[in-house]
């Protein structure tokens, strides 16, 4: 979806046991919101597990990496750092300015040129993360600034980001998708036709792979 830039979210810091269920819900939100890849502590082998799970079943392409040197990985990225915190600037303030950083404005045509492509990466803490992140991200970003969550911040600052367009996105090698429907909950095999695909709810039952 990004081309030749790169949208990377980092989760900063895990507690294993207590935030075991966030930092999988940062994961699985990276994925479905737009982003290219989510880096997690190497102590969070189960939420890493339990995205490429999701991962496999429902599509991608998205990558889950486990690495040690949070610090490293923020000081070394070769691209914009966004540090997602209550105390940042406000996200309706940078958001187009983040997107110039990066090379995603002008892509609907109305702004001329585009900027040159740079990669994200987007940070998330747990708990408190260290002041050297506020130094070296190019842009402290706040969505509201009062105290929420990680995943709730990453998940409108995404959608800022891409103006929505991450919604519309397809996605590859999925064994199954969800129709949409105004009521129910249905699944079937990704490749399959389904009559009424494009006006959910109006066609014959698709025989369902799943339903949960
Ligand atoms: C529950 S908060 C913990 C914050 C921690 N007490 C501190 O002082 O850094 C966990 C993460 O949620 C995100 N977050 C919380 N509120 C936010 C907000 N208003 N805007 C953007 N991100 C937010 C930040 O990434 C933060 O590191």
């Amino acid at each position: 979806m990004h081309d030749a830039r790169e949208v990377v979210v980092l989760r900063y810091g895990h507690r294993p046991g207590r935030d075991d269920r966030m930092t999988t819900h940062v994961g699985l939100t990276a994925r479905a919101l737009g982003a290219d890849r989510v880096i997690f502590p190497d102590n969070a082998g189960q939420s890493a597990e339990t995205v490429r799970d999701i991962t496999d079943r429902f599509g991608g392409p998205f990558a889950v990496e486990l690495r040690e040197d949070q610090k490293a990985i923020v000081r070394d990225f070769e691209g914009i750092v966004v540090h997602l915190t209550m105390y940042g600037e406000r996200v309706q303030d940078v958001e187009e300015e983040v997107r110039e950083a990066v090379g995603l404005d002008g892509s609907d045509g109305t702004d001329g040129e585009a900027s040159t492509p740079r990669d994200l990466l987007v940070v998330v803490g747990g708990e408190k993360v260290p002041w050297a992140l506020y130094e070296r991200a190019d842009f402290n970003v706040g969505v509201t600034n009062q105290p929420h969550s990680e995943v709730a911040g990453l998940a409108v600052f995404l959608d800022r980001l891409f103006e929505g367009a991450e919604l519309d996105r397809e996605w590859e090698n999925a064994d199954r998708r969800v129709l949409p429907e105004a009521t129910g909950k249905t699944v079937v095999d990704a490749g399959e036709e389904v009559a009424g695909d494009d006006d959910a709810g109006t066609g014959d039952d698709p025989a369902p792979a799943d339903r949960d």
